[in-house]
C-alpha cells in the first residue's frame, strides 16, 4: 500500500451498503465539512464468514465497488479498500491520518453488524472522534412510537435528493491489492444468471422498468416464467445502494404521474403496486431495526432445531423435493440469484410448513442464494411465513395450486425441470397423479428420473396450521379451511392489494392522506443521473 500524502483532520466516509455518490448524505456532509475526505470500504473477514454471505452477493460488490471507485476519482478521490476487522482497520486508518470524523449510514443488519457498529461507536467516543450517522432514508433507529411513522417516512421519500459532489478534496490516494473472493473462502458459484451490480446497471434496470418493462407488473409480478422480465429486479442495487430507495421512489412517482396523464391506467395502477413494494421494504426494515430475531426457547419459537445433514434439507435446497414448482423455483434460484415474492414464500413456506423445519437454517440457506440478500426484509418475511409472528396465522401455500395458477402452462417448470417436460399439463403440476401410462410415455420414473413426493403436503398443510394455531392460540378451537371442491383455475387473477400485504404479513393500509397516492409534497427534484421522466411509448397510450 502506497500514500503519497497524509493529512490530519480527515473526514472519513465509511461505505457499506450504500454503494454510490448520487444521494449520499453521508458523502455530502464529509464533503461539505471542507476536510480531506477518505472514502473506505472494508471487507470484513467474518461478515463473509455468515452463513446468509456467498460469492454471488461477493461478485455483485465488486462490480458496484469498481463503478463506485470510478465515480469517486471521476471527482478526486479513490476508494480505498481494506480487508480486515473493521475496528483494526480504522484505528490503522486513525493513527496514519488522524481522524477528526466518520460519516455512514445506519445499518439495520444482522446482529453481527449491530455488535460491530456499537464496538466502533465504543472506540469513536474513546479516541476523540465524531461519528455522523445518517439514517436511511425513512428508516428511524430507536423509535419509540409508530404513529407517524408513514409521516415522516413519506417525507424522507419526497425530499429533494442530494446532488452528487462534483469534486472530492481526497485525503489520500492508496494503491494496492483489491481482495479476492477466495481470500474468503468463497468458492465458485454456479449462478450464470447472476445480476451485474454497479450503478449503471441499476438505473438502466429502473429506465427499463418505468418506460415499458413494468407496465404488467400489478398482473405479472407473481409469474415466475415471466416476472423476471415484469418485476423491477432492482433488489440487489438496493439492498446494495447503488440506486437510492428515495431515487427509485421519485423516479417511479414522476413516471406514475406521467402515465396517469396520458390515461394509461394499466400501467399506472402498476407502479402504484411498485411505489407501494417500496414502502412495504422500509416498513419491513423498520420492523427489524426495531425488534431482533426470536431467540431459541423464547416461546416464539417452536419447531425442532434441524440438523446440517438433514436430508429434507438437501432436498429442498437442492431442488429435488418432488414437487415441481419448488424445485423449478429453487433450481432457478440457485443458477440466477432471483425470484418473485411469492415463490420465495412459497419456498420458505415449505421448509417450515409442510416440512416442520426450524426456520433458521433454511432461512441461511436462502439468503445465501439471494443475490439480494437483505436481512431486514428477508428475516421478517422467513419469521412472517413461518407463522413465528404476526398479527394473524400465516397462509400455508399449496405448492400444486399455486403452479397450476401461476405457471398453468408449465413454460416454467420445463425449463427448470426438464426431466418432467414431456408430461402433458394436466399431470405436470402433481406428477403422482399421473396415470402410469402417462408417466411412462414421458419417461418419468420416481426415484430415478424424478423424485416422488417427499410429503402429502394437504395433510402436511393441515396438521402445521393446527400446530401453529395450538401455539399462538391456546385454548381457542381451530377454525377448518374447506378444501377446494373444483380444480383450480389454470390462471388466476392476481390477489388484491388487500390479501397480499395480508400474506407479506404487513399491515394493509387503505389510500390515506400520507400514502403513496397523495401528491408529493413540494416539487419533486428531477435527476440528473436518472434523466428525464420516461416517454411513454406510443404504442403503449391508451
Ligand atoms: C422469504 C422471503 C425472503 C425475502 N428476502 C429478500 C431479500 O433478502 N432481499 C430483498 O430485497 N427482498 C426479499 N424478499 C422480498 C421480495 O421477494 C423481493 O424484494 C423481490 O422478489 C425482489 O424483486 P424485485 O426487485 O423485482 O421486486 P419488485 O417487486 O419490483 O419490488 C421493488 C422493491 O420493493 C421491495 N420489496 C418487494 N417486495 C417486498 C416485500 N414483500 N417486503 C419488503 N420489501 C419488498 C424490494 O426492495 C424490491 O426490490 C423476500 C421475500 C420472502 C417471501
Amino acid at each position: 500500500m502506497f500514500y503519497f500524502c497524509s493529512m490530519k483532520n480527515v473526514h472519513l466516509v465509511w461505505f457499506r451498503r450504500d454503494l454510490r455518490v448520487h444521494d449520499h448524505a453521508a458523502l455530502a456532509a464529509a464533503v461539505a465539512s471542507g476536510a480531506p475526505v477518505l472514502p473506505l470500504y472494508i471487507f470484513e473477514r467474518d461478515s463473509w464468514a455468515l452463513p446468509e454471505h456467498s460469492r454471488r452477493q461477493f461478485d455483485f460488490l465488486m462490480d458496484s465497488l469498481t463503478e463506485l471507485d470510478e465515480a469517486l476519482t471521476e471527482r478526486g478521490a479513490r476508494l480505498i479498500v481494506r480487508k480486515g476487522d473493521a475496528l483494526d482497520v480504522l484505528a490503522d486508518l486513525h493513527r496514519r491520518h488522524g481522524i477528526e470524523a466518520i460519516h455512514m449510514y445506519e445499518e439495520t443488519g444482522l446482529p453481527w453488524t449491530r455488535a460491530r457498529d456499537r464496538a466502533v461507536r465504543r472506540w469513536a467516543v474513546q479516541a476523540g472522534i465524531s461519528l455522523r450517522e445518517q439514517s436511511q432514508p425513512g428508516i428511524l433507529r430507536g423509535l419509540k412510537g409508530h404513529d407517524d411513522w408513514t409521516s415522516r417516512w413519506a417525507e424522507a421519500l419526497n425530499a429533494p435528493r442530494i446532488k452528487a459532489p462534483e469534486s472530492i478534496r481526497a485525503a489520500t490516494q492508496a494503491a494496492g491489492p483489491w481482495p479476492i473472493a477466495e481470500d474468503f473462502c468463497l468458492g465458485p458459484d454456479d449462478c450464470a444468471g447472476r445480476q451485474t451490480g454497479g450503478r449503471t446497471a441499476g438505473v438502466e434496470l429502473l429506465r427499463s422498468f418505468l418506460a415499458g418493462r413494468g407496465r404488467r407488473y400489478q398482473q405479472d409480478a407473481d409469474r415466475p416464467a415471466i416476472s423476471e422480465t415484469t418485476g423491477s429486479r432492482l433488489s440487489p442495487h438496493l439492498a446494495f445502494g447503488t440506486v437510492s430507495v428515495r431515487e427509485a421512489w421519485q423516479a417511479a412517482a414522476r413516471a406514475r404521474a406521467a402515465y396517469v396523464q396520458d390515461g394509461d391506467t394499466t400501467f399506472a395502477a402498476s407502479l402504484t403496486d411498485f411505489l407501494e413494494r417500496l414502502e412495504w421494504r422500509a416498513r419491513s426494515i423498520q420492523s427489524f431495526e426495531d425488534r431482533p430475531l426470536p431467540q431459541t426457547g423464547s416461546g416464539e419459537d417452536f419447531r425442532p432445531e434441524a440438523a446440517a445433514d438433514d436430508p429434507r434439507l438437501a432436498a429442498w435446497i437442492d431442488g429435488r423435493t418432488g414437487f415441481p414448482l419448488i424445485d423449478a423455483c429453487m433450481r432457478a434460484l440457485r443458477e440466477t440469484g432471483w425470484l418473485n415474492f411469492r415463490m420465495r414464500a412459497m419456498l420458505i413456506g415449505f421448509a417450515s410448513c409442510q416440512l416442520w423445519m426450524d426456520w433458521r437454517l433454511p432461512a441461511e440457506r436462502l439468503g445465501a442464494l439471494f443475490t439480494d440478500f437483505e436481512p431486514g426484509i428477508h428475516y421478517p418475511q422467513v419469521i412472517a411465513q413461518a407463522g413465528l409472528r404476526g398479527r394473524r396465522m400465516p397462509v400455508v401455500r399449496n405448492p400444486v395450486r399455486l403452479s397450476q395458477q401461476l405457471d398453468p402452462d408449465g413454460v416454467f417448470i420445463r425449463r427448470w425441470v426438464p426431466e418432467l417436460a414431456a408430461l402433458p399439463d394436466a399431470y405436470l403440476h402433481a406428477p403422482w397423479d399421473a396415470p402410469k401410462a402417462e408417466l411412462a410415455r414421458a419417461g418419468v420414473i420416481f426415484g430415478q428420473t424424478y423424485p416422488m413426493r417427499m410429503v402429502d403436503h394437504a395433510a402436511a398443510a393441515r396438521e402445521a396450521r393446527e400446530r401453529i394455531a395450538r401455539v399462538r392460540h391456546p385454548g381457542r378451537p381451530l377454525q377448518k379451511r374447506p378444501e377446494p371442491k373444483q380444480p383450480a383455475p389454470k390462471a388466476a387473477p392476481r390477489p388484491s392489494r388487500r390479501s397480499e400485504a395480508k400474506q407479506a404479513d404487513l399491515p394493509f393500509r387503505s389510500r390515506r392522506p400520507n400514502g403513496i397516492r397523495r401528491p408529493a409534497r413540494g416539487p419533486v427534484q428531477l435527476s440528473f443521473d436518472l434523466g428525464q421522466p420516461p416517454s411513454v411509448p406510443e404504442s403503449q397510450s391508451v
